[in-house]
């Protein structure tokens, strides 16, 4: 190994790549569709990870020093990886030609499935609101290079005259966040192929050496969570193994390992002992740490400005850790601490917010200047870049002090909270209560909120927002999507109806709009998976609900039916996960707070007559933090922000919560402690894996396991349904269970979602024989 450049002095891990206004979602949506062919679709990406080049080195990162990261995706990184080394899930072997190799259209086949072909699963990537494709390893997997789209990204930057760094999952985290293929045997584990997965990378990165590469960085978040299904000593060894194997390669670029997410802790002194050259830090949410043996030799690179949030932050601070850091080494560089594809694009392309907000505001654009900023402070010293300093501890003193960033009466809520304000009745009586006022069938049947968001919603929400239509108009149409959805459920014969939440944009979002201390943007989309993105909303303030905003929905659907209708709320977790939370004050005040704005909710909706009410709570999970030491804190505050949400219904109001989109495994005791009194949780995707948890956790209160996988068009049968009640019925009391599907219905058709409710109702009254 010859090379020996430096590592860039400031760099970020890597770059929101759905482009500033959806390009890639669009284009990638349209080639799904027929509009556009492949070559274009292959033009349209070309031009946007052209256009990331160029505005990265604009806004100062070094064009020709392996500053600027190679992070596009067609859809999701862990599949690039996946098609990166042959990891093909057997039943799509179809798509390989003869080689091996996956073609793009293959690829989205893999990650969408196709007829009988069930795509592979989608799960959350480590603490975040972003889904990756779970790979699917067993002992037949047959690992080769079988994807050079990398390499050739990376010819492409140099052609356009920039020397860029490769960026790639790391082998460890690969294994560790895959499956085990359906043909592996019991207690198979992905991460015992690893011996077999690294001559691949070794490949792989002489190719990229021989194309000109000089740096390239392997993501290794998999290193720095403790929530993950293997034994620590297990990881330990895998990262040792790796690093040697990978260092030890005669043709390779210098090696830079990041460890976004959290701190790299006992794994640090595994790699500082490895010949990988660069080490990525995330310094946001972890501290410097203490010398280890090797870290002086190594390029250390401190992730100081945060990727995973949305605030200016104080850069003061930023500039003392990358100080303190330099105390254990005489290389540094400075970096984001994740990378910056969980943030949207540019505060500047804002319209509606206000000058005051964007100057307490880094979108990536920003965090790349911030960046930029720190690396010339290290260059030419803290003097240099006194101006900086100065402007972002004016902003952050300015932002403590503006007006509804703390307001006294919602404050004076908080802290006059007693422990009776966070439980509610008996549960025997409520069971009473609930019984004699709904009067529901055994096994009662319900959906979980949305109904599909057909483009004729979204038209016509974007008429309203854009004034071509007017409220009234918007309204009208919006009570005749309702009175379409209590219709059909009628006709299907559901025994709790909803409203099809036709209304909202975005299940939090819809919420962030409503409540004072919240602001939205107009272009902040950030990337959920594939071709879904959402925008996060901004919670700066205390957070209180200055008037009712679902009850009137709620009740002209009630007055649509005689079946109870159930309100539909997003619960205090939820709303902060899958927002960007304010950081001056712990997360479990801002919580409150969101949770005495939907109590309120609650109690204008009872007032209005609404029996049963669901808090969703699909993000409970995500948000536990990947360090075991820091989650029972989390699981107090996050339960107990539910509770006070939910504690001051009525015993006969029903409350409902919803779960999905995570293995619940983990958190039962915790979905048990919110003391719903239904909880629908995700099930069919996994066959009713999650009953068994349920069962052994000794779960009492109502449970609905979904037997509909909404994540497909695919139209489940009635027998498959029948087999899943069969097995929930096999473990839980019939008196407990109620029968949904796994989620909303928002990215459903009509079609195929009437249909799959029709056969839900079929075989839910078979079961009640
Ligand atoms: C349940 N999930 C959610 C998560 N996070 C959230 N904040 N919200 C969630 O619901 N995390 C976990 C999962 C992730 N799942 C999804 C599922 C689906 C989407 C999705 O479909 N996103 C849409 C955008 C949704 C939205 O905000 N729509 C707005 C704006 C619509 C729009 O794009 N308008 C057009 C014009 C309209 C037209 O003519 O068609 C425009 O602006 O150009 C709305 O409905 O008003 C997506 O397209 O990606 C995300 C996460
Ligand atoms: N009520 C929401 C929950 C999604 S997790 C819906 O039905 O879409
Ligand atoms: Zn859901």
């Amino acid at each position: 190994m010859s090379t020996t450049s430096p590592f860039p002095t400031g760099t970020v891990l890597g770059y929101p790549r759905i482009g500033r206004r959806r390009e890639l979602k669009r284009a990638v949506e349209s080639f799904w569709k027929g509009g556009i062919d492949l070559a274009e679709l292959e033009r349209v990406s070309a031009e946007l990870r052209a256009a990331t080049r160029d505005r990265l080195a604009s806004l100062g990162l070094d064009p020709v020093g392996s500053a600027i990261p190679e992070s596009f995706s067609y859809y999701d990184q862990v599949l690039d990886a996946a098609v990166t080394v042959g990891a093909t899930p057997a039943r799509f072997a179809y798509l390989e030609d003869a080689v091996g190799k996956v073609d793009l259209p293959g690829y989205f086949t893999i990650a969408r499935g196709e007829d009988e072909h069930l795509p592979v699963e989608m799960t959350k990537w480590f603490d975040t609101n972003y889904h990756y494709s779970v790979p699917e390893i067993g002992p037949e997997t047959n690992f080769h290079l079988a994807s050079d789209r990398i390499v050739r990204q990376f010819e492409e930057g140099k052609a356009q005259g920039y020397l860029t760094r490769p960026v790639i999952v790391g082998p460890v985290t690969f294994l560790l966040l895959s499956k085990p293929s359906e043909s592996a045997p019991a207690g198979f584990r992905p991460i015992s192929r690893l011996a077999d997965l690294l001559p691949v990378y070794t490949e792989l990165l002489g190719r990229l050496k021989d194309a000109g590469a000089e740096w390239v960085q392997l993501d290794e978040p998999g290193l720095v969570s403790e929530s993950i299904d293997e034994e620590r000593s297990v990881v330990l060894d895998a990262a040792a193994v790796a690093y040697q194997a990978l260092g030890s390669a005669i043709n390779r670029p210098q090696l830079f390992v990041a460890a976004p997410y959290a701190a790299l802790d006992d794994a640090l002194p595994v790699l500082a002992a490895s010949p990988v050259e660069a080490i990525g830090l995330d310094l946001v949410r972890g501290d410097v740490p203490a010398a280890v043996p090797g870290l002086e030799t190594k390029t250390l690179v401190g992730g100081v400005v945060d990727g995973h949030n949305v605030w200016r932050g104080d850069l003061g601070v930023a500039f003392e850790k990358l100080e303190a850091l330099s105390k254990l080494s005489p290389s540094i560089a400075v970096a984001s601490s994740t990378s910056l594809q969980h943030v949207p694009h540019d505060v500047n392309d804002e319209p509606n917010l206000s000058d005051r907000l964007k100057s307490w505001l880094a979108f990536a654009e920003q965090k790349v200047g911030q960046i930029a900023t720190l690396a010339r402070g290290l260059e030419a010293g803290r003097a240099s870049i006194g101006d900086e300093l100065n402007a972002s501890a004016t902003a952050l003193a300015d932002r403590l002090s503006a007006p509804g960033v703390k307001d006294n009466t919602v404050r004076a809520r908080t802290s006059a909270l007693t422990e009776s304000d966070f439980s509610r009745g008996d549960y025997d009586a409520r069971v009473a209560a609930q019984a004699s006022a709904l009067n529901l069938p055994d096994l009662p049947t319900t959906t979980i909120g949305s109904f599909p968001q057909t483009g004729d919603i979204r038209k016509a929400r974007a008429a309203f927002v854009k004034g071509d239509i007017t409220q009234e108009q918007y309204n009208e149409f919006l009570r005749d999507e309702i009175r379409n959805v209590v219709d059909l459920q009628e006709d299907i014969g559901l025994d709790v109806l909803v409203h099809g939440e036709p209304e909202r944009n975005d299940m939090v979002q819809y919420f962030a709009e409503n409540f004072d201390g919240f602001d939205v943007t107009a272009n902040g989309w950030v990337q959920s998976y594939g071709t879904r993105a959402t925008r996060p909303s901004l919670l700066w303030g205390d957070v209180s609900r200055p008037a009712p905003f679902t009850v009137e929905w709620s009740a002209f659907t009630q007055s649509l039916t005689e079946k109870p209708v159930k309100g539909m709320l997003t619960g205090p977790v939820t709303i902060l996960a899958w927002s960007f939370v304010r950081d001056d004050q712990p997360l479990e005040e801002t919580a409150n707070q969101v949770a005495l704005a939907l109590r309120d909710e609650i109690a204008d909706l009872e007032a209005a007559g609404i029996g049963i009410i669901q808090v969703d709570e699909p993000a409970l999970r995500e948000l536990l933090p990947l360090k075991v030491a820091d989650q029972p804190e989390y699981l107090k505050w996050s339960v107990d922000s539910f509770r006070l949400a939910t504690a001051g219904a009525a015993d006969a109001t029903q409350i409902h919560t919803h779960l999905c989109y995570s293995e619940f495994g983990v958190v039962i005791d915790a979905i048990r402690a919110l003391d719903a009194d239904v909880t629908s949780i995700e099930a069919a995707r996994s066959k009713m894996d999650v009953v068994h948890d349920i069962k052994a956790s000794g779960f009492d209160h109502g449970i609905g396991p979904g037997v509909y996988d909404i994540h497909s068009p695919r139209v489940p049968s009635v027998d498959e349904i029948s087999e899943l009640i069969t097995t929930a019925l096999g473990e839980i009391p019939a008196s407990q269970v109620w029968i949904n599907p796994d989620c909303g219905l928002k990215t459903r058709g009509y079609d195929e979602t009437a249909a799959s409710l029709r056969n839900i109702l079929e075989a839910t009254r078979a079961a009640r024989v």
